[in-house]
């Protein structure tokens, strides 16, 4: 989306942000230790109690549901000892039944059957709904806040550690939330269950009170030992999505490098690696599944063979037997659902912290009020003691550690060192400067996708930082190095769903030589793009970033390196075509080529973050050496016929000796050269 950030305001989030509480106070620095911990249960807990809060009445109406699952099949137990004892027995021995006695037992099966159906319904729909809601509002409130959070944190954090943060860490978050309303039933059917055991007969239920804990503490066991497999699985499943992705979507490099068994091999490796981990699973599963199918059975042998004794001192009737053995068979599974609890609540503890890492990652941008004017001129643009340093943590483990957040030294590097520039409405600027040397750095400033560590940008007068959401991305719109389309039409590609006739697209398409090739499409206006513009060629892809970009008319046009694959004929008339126009916008073009520098009123020239000298390109070819050997490359290269700026002049070691301070000279002097 870094294409969309230009056009897009991202402050438009739908909804409002979920109720976002710290789990457990564990700064993010403690939070490794904490998660391995015994507080895991605590923790857990916390974050059910989040959900139960969001979304309360859906929580209370899936646990009725169970309560009513819960009370109607331990009442169940009662119903068949009762017919036992009254229909049963008594047909047995008199070799016949009534026909009202039949209707009233069926009755009865009937209206618990019905119990049981609208209780299980209630509790399983419910609850999936409070747990797909809960992954909604958390999915979106993560999308919403990549947006609003500033570029320098997504530098730091890597797009796949993006897509599991809003998808997998999101999912698992809410997984428990399947389970949660049937154990909440299942501690009321156990005591219930328990009474109704030690009503009927308290000896016959000794022998609960030994199997039925028994069953927890295995469950417990069990859960802990097959979690941290079931994590490294999940782990696993993403390491294998990540090679695979990377080998898909490099598959140029794998292909022309002939490195297809090497990507085969290493994507082997990693499914191997996954399927022995799923297997460690399935072989505990296997061995734990009869242990769990088994116990309850033997205590239904022990509940009989304690009956029949029990049964015939008379203490007991055939039916409280039945009641006592059928309770068994019926509380084994709901016991089980305090197990599937506590399997996913690592898991759900894990992906709450790393959901919570980029909910509270702080820089977001805060924002003005003020409002830039809606004239049809362009932009004036002013940068003031302009410095700018990247951080050189990168969270590339995707352990949601922010560490700029914590408060931690993050160790930075200094790519812009008191940038000045003055820019009057309506100038074409060329930024130039050898590679490295901070210019689009400096454009991501001028478009606000980032803050200056010191200094000031202005635009019409105003510091950015005073102006409102929405206005930088409405009044400037910038042309990044990097091209992307979106799988859409072209309509859709060029007005991302902004209200814009065809008329202007048209308009825009021209303006951006782009109206010859769309013309010829099949569909023109209506012709899908394959994923990520396949179907055009690198050229044909700029211009139709061009396009999306003036369509919206912006009074700062910032174009990086926008054209570099677009002849240089047609790149002259594209900016011939910008500065032609009734309302000129204030352009201001990372230019490579000589043919696009002399076209601009002015170059400003960089090396090494600053601002060295600025001038037409007559006035630094004498006044800035380092300008001069820059452009005889270009020049060069260019009539070699080379298409790749690698050769041309990285940055220099010790920065050139400022020019003479002449209409020409370096930043410090520029003011007087206005
Ligand atoms: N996201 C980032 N994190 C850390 N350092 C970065 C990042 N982006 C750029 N840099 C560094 O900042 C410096 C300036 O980069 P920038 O892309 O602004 O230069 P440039 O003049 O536009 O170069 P080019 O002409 O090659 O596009 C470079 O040394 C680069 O390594």
């Amino acid at each position: 989306m870094a294409q969309g950030t230009s056009t897009r305001d991202p402050g438009t989030g739908e909804g409002s942000a979920p109720p976002e509480e710290p789990v457990g106070g564990a700064g993010t620095g403690d939070r490794a230790a904490d998660t391995a911990g015994a507080g895991i249960f605590g923790r857990g807990m916390r974050v059910l109690w989040v959900a139960a809060r969001t979304e309360p009445w859906i929580f209370l109406a899936a646990v009725a549901g169970a309560m009513l699952h819960a009370g109607v099949t331990v009442g169940s137990a009662s119903v068949l000892g009762h017919l036992t004892d009254t229909t049963i027995l008594p047909a047995f021995a008199r070799g016949s039944t009534t026909a009202a006695a039949l209707a009233t037992a069926a009755g009865l099966l009937l209206a618990v059957g019905l119990g049981k159906a609208v209780g299980i319904a209630m509790r399983r729909m419910l609850a999936a709904l409070m747990q797909f809601r809960m992954q909604a509002r958390y999915r979106r409130a993560v999308a919403r806040k990549y947006l609003e959070l500033p570029l320098s944190w997504h530098h730091r954090h890597p797009t796949g550690q993006l897509l599991s943060n809003a998808n997998a860490d999101v999912e698992a978050a809410w997984q428990p939330l399947a389970p949660l309303p049937m154990a909440v039933g299942s501690v009321f059917m156990l005591v219930i269950a328990a009474v109704a055991m030690l009503v009927t007969d308290p000896v016959l239920a000794l022998v609960a009170f030994v199997v039925f804990p028994v069953l927890a503490a295995a469950n417990v066991v069990f859960q802990r030992r097959v979690s941290p497999m079931a994590s490294r699985a999940q782990a696993l499943r993403a390491e294998v999505s990540g090679v695979a992705h990377e080998s898909f979507d490099g598959a140029l490099v794998v292909k022309t490098l002939g490195r297809e068994d090497t990507e085969t091999e290493r994507f082997t490796r990693s499914a191997h690696s996954l399927r022995d981990a799923l297997i460690q699973v399935g072989r505990m599963r296997s061995m734990f599944d009869p242990v769990m199918e088994a116990l309850p059975n033997f205590g239904v042998l022990a509940v009989l063979l304690l009956g029949m004794w029990r049964l015939s001192t008379g203490a007991i009737d055939p039916g409280d037997l039945v009641q006592i053995a059928f309770l068994f068979t019926l509380l084994a599974l709901p016991i089980r659902s305090f197990g599937w609890i506590l399997g996913d609540l690592p898991r759900s503890v894990v992906g709450w912290d790393r959901v919570q890492s980029v909910l509270g990652s702080g820089g977001t941008m805060e924002h003005g009020d003020r409002t830039l004017e809606d004239s049809p001129r362009g932009i004036a643009l002013s940068a003031r003691g302009v410095t700018f340093s990247y951080a050189d943590s990168y969270d590339a483990d995707g352990g949601g550690r922010d560490l700029m957040d914590d408060g931690e030294t993050t160790a930075r590097t200094t790519v812009l060192n008191g940038v000045d520039l003055d820019i009057a409405p309506g100038r074409t600027v060329a930024l130039v400067g050898p590679t490295g040397s901070g210019k689009s750095t400096l454009t991501t400033l001028l478009m606000r996708l980032v803050d200056p560590d010191t200094g000031h940008i202005r635009l019409d007068g105003v510091d950015v930082r005073d102006l409102a959401r929405g206005q930088v991305s409405g009044h400037a719109a910038l042309v990044p190095q990097g091209t992307f389309v979106f799988e859409d039409t072209v309509r859709d590609n060029i007005t991302l769903g902004a209200d814009i006739d065809d008329e202007q697209v048209w308009a825009a398409l021209r303006l951006a030589r782009a109206d010859g090739f769309i013309g010829e499409l099949d569909g023109g206006l209506d012709a899908p793009l394959g994923e990520k513009g396949t179907t055009l060629s690198g050229g044909q892809r700029q211009r139709l970033a061009l396009a999306r970009a003036v369509v919206r008319r912006p009074r700062l046009l910032i174009m990086d390196d926008a054209t570099s694959a677009v002849d240089p004929q047609v790149e002259a008339q594209i900016l011939a075509g910008l500065r032609a126009r009734d309302d000129a916008a204030t352009v201001v073009v990372v230019a490579y080529r000589r043919a696009t520098i002399e076209l601009a009123d002015e170059v400003v020239y960089m090396e090494r973050g600053r601002v060295l000298a600025r001038g037409t390109h007559d006035e630094l070819l004498t006044a800035s050496p380092g300008y001069t050997r820059l452009v005889t490359a270009y020049e060069r290269a260019s009539a070699e016929g080379e298409a790749e700026r690698e050769p041309l002049p990285e940055e220099p070691g010790p920065l050139e000796p400022a020019p003479p301070a002449t209409a020409h000279g370096d930043h410090a002097t520029e003011e007087t050269s206005r």
